[in-house]
């Protein structure tokens, strides 16, 4: 089956397209294109990356601010050009979606209608850096391959879905709950990737192990997985909560909110913006979001705010480590993951740092030189600790066949 998949971010867009007739072994498959569209490279314009299994690539910039105009011109690269792989754009059977919010309706993926679309939007106002992403990937493609394609939404939150009461209720009064507000938790399709991935690394059944992924990218997210389901999550009602992120605070006092509005009359609006997009690694440094400048700013410029973001980012990571640790009554193995989790060596083994006492030990030179999939704690460490390339679009594909095989 040929199947593209879009996942939507706050500001990138990335695509994959996947021939599973190609599948030989049980190794993740590689996708015969991939793109990605950036749009906080250069502001005002859109930067297009496209690469092919067979290794022909292509860049380029436009002056898109629209995701609608950015997506045509990375959908010219699948069918000419260096990078096509397609004849025509009518060869794709199927479209897979990452959807960031399911809610309380979407607990399993699902193939998309109308009313599928209506709950996405609704849900916009829930993740509103993701969802509204969403639906413009979903139109795009309809704009072009029109309805009889069959769409699949698969979604971040679904692998949350059962998580225990105590873990999903918030302390507030309980009819709150009742309307759905409650933790939803996000990430999903990556953490449950890592745990399948972690499995089979360690050639170990899923349901023996107690583990805890670290998906730490642009957005950062911990779960604590047993019997192969979430029981905890760092991320909550919606993807500001938790750990400290690029832009986004992660927890805070919820006091500090009602002191803003009420003493210097902050609107819903300020709030959202400073949160979500001023906060974070941004926000404390008063640099970037991206980790690899707040490192930079610290090794060229000594940067003491730039060192202060590192710091709190490390220190809020080891907490809640620990805390997922509580709820799992130990640990087997610890997954880091995305962006910073797959690439960051110094994030990794601060982060180890502080389960010393546990005798969980990392080995330097394999967490400096060859972590991808690979076990890099030393054989005497009580704790596993992987580093795991998550494939997330991978994960929506195989989803997207089973839905539509059905
Ligand atoms: N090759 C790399 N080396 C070091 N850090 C990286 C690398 N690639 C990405 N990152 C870091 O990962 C973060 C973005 O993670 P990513 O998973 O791509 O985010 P998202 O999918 O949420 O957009 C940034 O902070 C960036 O610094
Ligand atoms: C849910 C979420 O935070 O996603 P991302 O990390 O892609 O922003
Ligand atoms: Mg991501």
């Amino acid at each position: 089956m040929k199947i593209l998949v879009l996942n939507a971010g706050s500001s990138s867009q990335k695509s994959a397209f996947y021939d599973l007739a190609e599948r030989q072994s049980d190794q993740p498959l590689q996708p015969l294109w991939e793109a990605k569209i950036d749009w906080t490279h250069r502001e005002g314009m859109a930067e297009i990356d496209v690469k092919t299994s067979r290794g022909k690539t292509h860049r380029e910039e436009l002056s898109a601010r629209d995701r609608e105009s950015a997506i045509a011109a990375m959908f010219n690269t699948l069918t000419s050009g260096e990078t096509q792989v397609l004849e025509d754009l009518s060869e794709i059977e199927a479209v897979g979606h990452r959807v960031v919010h399911g809610g309380q309706e979407y607990r399993e993926s699902v193939v998309i209608t109308p009313e599928v679309k209506a709950a996405i939007a609704r849900l916009s106002t829930f993740a509103p850096a993701h969802n509204p992403a969403n639906l413009e990937g979903i139109a795009a493609i309809e704009h072009r391959l029109g309805t009889v394609v069959p769409q699949v939404a698969v979604f971040d939150t679904a692998f949350h879905a059962q998580l225990p009461l105590p873990s999903a209720v918030y302390p507030i009064p309980y009819k709150w709950f009742e309307q759905g507000i409650r933790k939803y938790g996000f990430h999903g399709i990556s953490h449950e990737y890592c745990a399948n991935r972690a499995a089979h690394l360690l050639n170990r059944a899923l349901t023996e192990l107690k583990l805890i992924t670290c998906h730490l990218g642009n957005g950062c997210s911990l779960a604590a997985i047993q019997n192969g389901r979430s029981i905890d999550t760092t991320m909550g009602f919606t993807p500001l909560d938790g750990l400290m992120m690029g832009s986004r605070s992660g927890s805070i006092d919820p006091g500090i909110l009602i002191h803003l509005m009420r003493e210097e009359q902050y609107s819903v609006d300020d709030l959202d913006h400073l949160l979500n997009k001023n906060s974070g690694l941004k926000g404390v440094s008063g640099l970037s979001s991206d980790m690899r400048q707040i490192q930079a700013a610290i090794a060229n410029e000594n940067s003491s705010e730039a060192a202060l973001a590192f710091e709190i980012y490390i220190h809020r990571l080891q907490a809640g480590i620990g805390a997922m640790m509580a709820t799992l009554r130990g640990i087997d193995t610890l997954v880091f993951t995305a962006g910073v989790g797959e690439n960051n060596a110094e994030v990794r083994s601060r982060t180890c740092e502080a389960f010393r006492f546990l005798g969980l030990k990392i080995d330097a030179e394999i967490n400096e030189n060859h972590p991808i999939n690979q076990d890099i704690a030393t054989p005497d460490s009580t704790v596993r600790v992987l580093v795991i390339h998550t494939e997330e679009d991978w994960a929506i594909a195989q989803e997207t066949q089973r839905i539509c095989t059905v």
